[in-house]
């Protein structure tokens, strides 16, 4: 594709051709998140993944060793708009972060992002909050008010679309109202209300904490986001794009189940598969000892608990647990 960064690294980015030479041409772009939230957990995808690479310090792209792939290390918010306009061909960020660029520059057939995966960590909520002891109740009562957030396009879009529904109701005889202000802030939004700069914030919500310490309460969710793979909508090398993506697929579902083996009664394994249907179906071996069987099954990590419950109530025993180290399964 023309205009790529790595086909015009020597136009765009001279200093990175002083120190990387020309490997930059004809490696895959992946960009992961550089600092803030996603960025541990991305180190460790890639690790699980055996990406190796070393990053020299300072510098924001690291050669892969042992594919042709080099990792751009890129603010989440930037990653949407170097992979929609196909300057790099993968990239690890927040679906918040997608929904945020979408807002201002709509995918077309050629531009912009196709989401792979969903990576099971970052997961938040972008909400409205508000005051704890204020007397705002609803989203409504913020109209015409002034709102922080760093995500202004898709708080824009959801204000908009709130005044345009109070305006019908306007017209039933309500009463008038205003256009919502909307300000930007890079960081820190929770302290917008108490320095008295918002009435009202649009920020992500995890465990709470950060809202509740700054006396706020959510009274609205815009969206709710996790970590997501995304890719450009003509990578220049798909089967390495799918290599990459099968890998890391492999490490999340590894993540995210755990294998469970039990033995049972042949005849009360009808009611044991129930509990315990696994990905596609259980294996079942015969044990040597007449009328029982050996099951082996994946399990949601976060059920494991109640599932080993379960099959203890209808009459599983010698169940064993066990941490899967990667997988390869199909989607
Ligand atoms: N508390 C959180 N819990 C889970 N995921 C989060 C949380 N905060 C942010 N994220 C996810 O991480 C993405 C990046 O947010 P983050 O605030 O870490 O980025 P940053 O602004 O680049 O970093 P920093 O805040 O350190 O400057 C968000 O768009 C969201 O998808
Ligand atoms: O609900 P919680 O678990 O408290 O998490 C929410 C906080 O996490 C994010 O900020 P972060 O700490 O990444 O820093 P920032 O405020 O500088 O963006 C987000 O903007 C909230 O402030």
């Amino acid at each position: 594709m023309p205009g790529r960064l790595r086909r015009s690294s020597t136009r765009t980015l001279p200093f990175l051709t002083d120190i990387l030479g020309n490997s930059l041409n004809d490696r895959l772009l992946f960009a992961v998140p550089k600092k803030g939230r996603l960025h541990e957990a991305c180190l460790n995808l890639l690790h699980g993944s055996d990406i190796q690479f070393h990053r020299h310090s300072r510098l924001d792209i690291a050669l892969v060793k042992n594919h042709p792939l080099a990792l751009v290390f890129l603010p989440a918010a930037d990653i949407p708009t170097f992979v929609g306009e196909g300057r790099v061909d993968l990239g690890i960020t927040g679906r918040d972060q997608v929904a945020e660029h979408e807002c201002l520059v709509p995918p077309t057939e050629t531009t912009g992002v196709e989401e792979v995966l969903d990576l099971d960590f970052g997961k938040c909520n972008l909400q409205v909050q508000v005051p704890k002891m204020g007397n705002i109740q609803k989203p409504e009562d913020l109209i015409g008010k002034n709102i922080v957030t760093s995500f202004t396009n898709l708080t824009e879009q959801y204000f908009r679309k709130l005044e345009g529904q109070a305006a019908n109701g306007e017209a039933n005889g309500e009463q008038p109202k205003l256009k919502t202000n909307i300000k930007y802030v890079g960081g820190s939004v929770e302290a917008a209300c108490a320095l008295g700069v918002a009435d009202g914030i649009v920020d992500l919500v995890e465990s709470g904490e950060t809202m509740r310490a700054a006396g706020l309460k959510a009274i609205s969710t815009v969206m709710d986001t996790s970590a997501i793979l995304i890719k450009s909508k003509s990578p220049s090398d798909p089967k390495l794009v799918d290599l990459i993506a099968s890998r890391i697929r492999g490490v999340i579902t590894a993540q995210k189940f755990v294998l469970c083996t039990y033995n049972i009664e042949r005849s009360k394994l009808e009611a044991a598969s129930r509990i315990t249907p696994g990905k596609r179906a259980p294996t079942i071996n015969a044990l040597e000892e007449e009328g029982w069987v050996a099951v082996s099954v994946m399990v949601e990590r976060k059920k494991i608990a109640v599932v080993m419950d379960e099959l203890t109530a209808v009459g599983a025993c010698d169940i064993l647990v066990m941490k899967i180290e990667n997988s390869r399964t199909i989607p």
